[in-house]
């Protein structure tokens, strides 16, 4: 778990972060998002002391982290900064062979390893192993980044608009596929962008910043619903309704479904959102999608009419 308390970073005696606070549960993810030059990135840097904070204090799982020399404390934190950060005269293969050479893994060890994450990240090892960065797209050159920073199976992960340098196509594939690795399943993420779908998808907890404080702090739902103030509305205002309809998860308008039957092969899971519905019904060209519930497995009925209705009923009784 990480908890800051009152944190803020001066440069040449201007704020850039200004007395800020906010936890992190472990195993999940919190979004950092906001426009440029807010503090975002500063605030990701000083939680691996890349940054000193000028005041306050972070402690991750019990541990004041100024009291472990940054070389101790960045062991069990990976990052992936803004633009990668993959050296250019190595390999992909010695580029996440980075850290497992400080720790003295070995040879064996450590491309079994790095074998391991390459297949999980889409990245066939016979055929990418020995590239060098600049024979990868954009998102293959991230994928490896991630590769590097989980190699070590650091507990936090850091990343600093990671899908940035991306088309919005690749970016929103390579959000869905991350979504699902199960590397990052039980990771503490804290993520910073200014892509607020992106957010919606990836925050558990989202903290909307502006001019080095934190606006608001809350879920994709309560942001969207439940903004505290004018900033906040207006954040939001260009996406409203494809945000509202991400920030509902079919878990929260479950009874107000038609049961389906009989049981046809579902397409959708409770935990998905109704924008993810909406767009599944179009892509399948389907009238009717079947959603399956996480936790007990029953199976209810979509299609764009429910969706409109439970939306609009869902609206009215806030
Ligand atoms: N090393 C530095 N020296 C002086 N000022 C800095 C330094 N790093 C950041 N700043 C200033 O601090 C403020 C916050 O910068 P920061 O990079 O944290 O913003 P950001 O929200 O991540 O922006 P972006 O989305 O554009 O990356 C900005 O005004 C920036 O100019």
């Amino acid at each position: 778990m990480i908890i800051a308390r009152n944190v803020s970073k001066k440069f040449n005696g201007i704020n850039a972060v200004n007395d800020i606070s906010f936890e992190v549960k472990e195993g999940q993810t919190l979004v950092f998002l906001g426009t440029s030059g807010c503090g975002k990135t500063t605030t990701l840097k000083i939680l691996n002391r890349l940054i000193e904070p000028s005041a306050g204090e972070i402690t991750i799982d019990g541990k004041n982290i100024l009291s472990l020399k940054p070389e101790i404390l960045r062991r069990g934190i990976g990052y992936v900064s803004q633009n990668n950060g993959l050296f250019p005269h190595y390999t992909v293969a010695e580029n996440i062979a980075i850290v497992p050479n400080l720790l003295k893994w070995g040879k064996e060890k450590t491309s079994e390893r790095a074998n391991a994450l390459l297949t999980q990240l889409k990245l066939p090892v016979t055929e990418y192993a020995n590239k060098y960065p600049d024979e990868l797209s954009g998102g293959q050159k991230q994928r490896v980044a991630l590769a590097r920073a989980l190699v070590s199976d650091p507990p936090v992960l850091l990343m600093d608009e990671p899908f940035g340098a991306l088309d919005p196509i690749t970016r929103a594939s390579i959000r869905k596929e991350f979504l699902e690795l199960p590397e990052l399943k039980s990771k503490t993420i804290v993520l910073v962008t200014h892509d607020v779908q992106e957010a919606f998808e990836l925050g558990d907890q989202i903290c909307l910043m502006d001019k080095g404080i934190i606006v608001q702090t809350g879920t994709p739902e309560e942001l969207i619903f439940k903004p505290v103030n004018e900033f906040a509305r207006n954040f939001f205002s260009h996406q409203r309704l494809q945000l509202e309809l991400s920030a509902l998860k079919f878990n929260s308008i479950w009874s107000s479904l038609s049961d389906a039957s009989p049981a046809p092969t579902a397409s959708l899971n409770s935990n998905q959102s109704l924008w993810e519905g909406m767009e599944m019904l179009s892509e399948k060209n389907e009238d009717v999608l079947i959603v399956r519930n996480s936790e007990d497995g029953s199976l209810k009925e979509i299609s764009i009419q429910t969706i409109q209705s439970v939306y609009l009923e869902n609206k009215r009784n806030r």
